[in-house]
């Protein structure tokens, strides 16, 4: 039997972490090796998370890169930005393979990195080296690489959105407003008082307008699409979920596109990705129907009337928007089928 790739996960105990653990468990070519914690060790990780008593009772491990370099080959970092600044560079340094779930790698401008997260970024030699890993439209580039940047969970949505509309001229990139909904999860599970129960349900916020560090990342893979700069307006607000995102799009026609137009050239951008559908005409896509699933749905509407289209694209925040891309990176990555381990159907209800 082929040897199984060894893994480790740092941030486990985090909502990326678990995640991971919850599909990688199932994935027929990996062994999970470690899982590391930097503030816990020693103690199983179903002590943590009952959820997983009998099913994984693996002991948290610290950190020492030098023992990972040992015994694992490759490492999923799903830790907070500035924290994978720091970290990832040691990994890779110590020859192990890397995904890094953070915002820490995802710009290639370093000075851009900390205007908009406020912490210094890495060296630029590592933003070089970093693959970024939307898997539908740059899976290609990230086939054999040792170093991938996984994306965000708002851009990810918003992009799998945009990009065949850019692609085929149907929109004026200049047009774009993007209206992106979350679930609380995506905030992470430190506690803060913006996801405190009390001030979270029913609610709705809109957070960090024009500020959010999702912006930069957005226009920069929208300008590489256009093959000129593009800016967008993207505002971002909380609601009363646990998961999913709703990216709702809006821009102005380049023609007399129908909806079936949309879906058309959606469908032929997308063909043969697994975790990409897209709706019929009259049909709009909702987050329960790709929740705890690695699929982005996606519905259109063009409205002849105003001469814009509205672009709807859901996702699972931790799972397409985080962990599950991870894996279908891991699955490019090494060449696998990209669904490996990623084949449950959503939750439902
Ligand atoms: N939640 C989501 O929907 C998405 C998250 N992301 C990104 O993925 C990453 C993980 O997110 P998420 O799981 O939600 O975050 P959480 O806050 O839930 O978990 C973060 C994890 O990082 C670990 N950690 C904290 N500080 C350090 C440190 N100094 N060194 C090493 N590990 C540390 C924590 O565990 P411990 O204290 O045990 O070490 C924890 O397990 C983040 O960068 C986030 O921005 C990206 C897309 C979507
Ligand atoms: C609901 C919520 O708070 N979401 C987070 C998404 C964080 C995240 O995923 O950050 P990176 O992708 O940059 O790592 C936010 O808006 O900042």
């Amino acid at each position: 039997m082929k040897d199984k790739l060894k893994v480790a996960i740092v941030g486990s105990t985090g909502y990326g972490g678990v995640e991971l653990i919850r599909f990688l468990q199932h994935h027929p070519n990996v062994e999970i090796t470690s899982v590391i914690s930097s503030s816990t060790s020693g103690v199983s990780i179903a002590e943590g998370f009952p959820h997983l008593n009998t099913i994984m009772e693996q002991t948290l491990d610290g950190i020492d890169v030098a023992q990972m370099a040992a015994n694992v080959d490759l490492v999923f970092t799903a830790t907070p930005s500035g924290v994978s600044t720091q970290l990832v560079p040691q990994l890779i340094d110590a020859g192990l393979k890397v995904i890094d779930l953070s915002g820490d790698f995802r710009l290639k401008d370093g000075a851009e990195y900390e205007t908009w997260y406020k912490h210094a970024p890495a060296e630029n030699r590592y933003l070089e080296q970093a693959v970024y890993g939307l898997s539908e439209v740059y899976g290609e580039k990230v086939q054999g690489v040792d170093f991938i940047s996984n994306p965000g969970c708002y851009p990810t949505a918003t992009l799998l959105g945009l990009i065949p509309a850019i692609a085929a001229g149907m929109i004026d990139p200049a047009s774009i407003i993007i209206d992106a909904k979350s679930g609380v999860s995506g905030a992470g599970r430190g506690t803060s008082l913006t996801s405190h129960y009390a001030e979270i349900n029913e609610n709705f916020k809109a957070y960090k307008v024009n500020k959010h560090q999702h912006i930069p990342e957005i226009e920069q893979v929208l300008t590489d699409i256009a093959g000129h700069k593009v800016t967008v307006t993207f505002t971002t607000q909380l609601v009363p979920m646990t998961r999913g995102i709703m990216s709702t799009i809006y821009a102005s026609l380049n023609g007399n596109y129908t909806d079936q137009d949309f879906i058309d050239a959606y469908n032929q951008y997308y063909e043969g990705k697994p975790f990409v559908r897209i709706r019929q005409a009259g049909s709009w896509p909702a987050t329960k129907e790709v929740f705890a699933s690695n699929y982005c749905d996606i519905g259109f509407s063009a409205d002849s009337r105003t001469g814009r289209v509205t672009i709807f694209a859901v996702i699972d925040n931790v799972v397409k928007g985080a962990a599950g891309q991870a894996i279908q990176n891991l699955n490019l990555m090494m060449g696998w089928d990209e669904a490996t381990g990623l084949q449950f159907s959503p939750v439902y209800p």
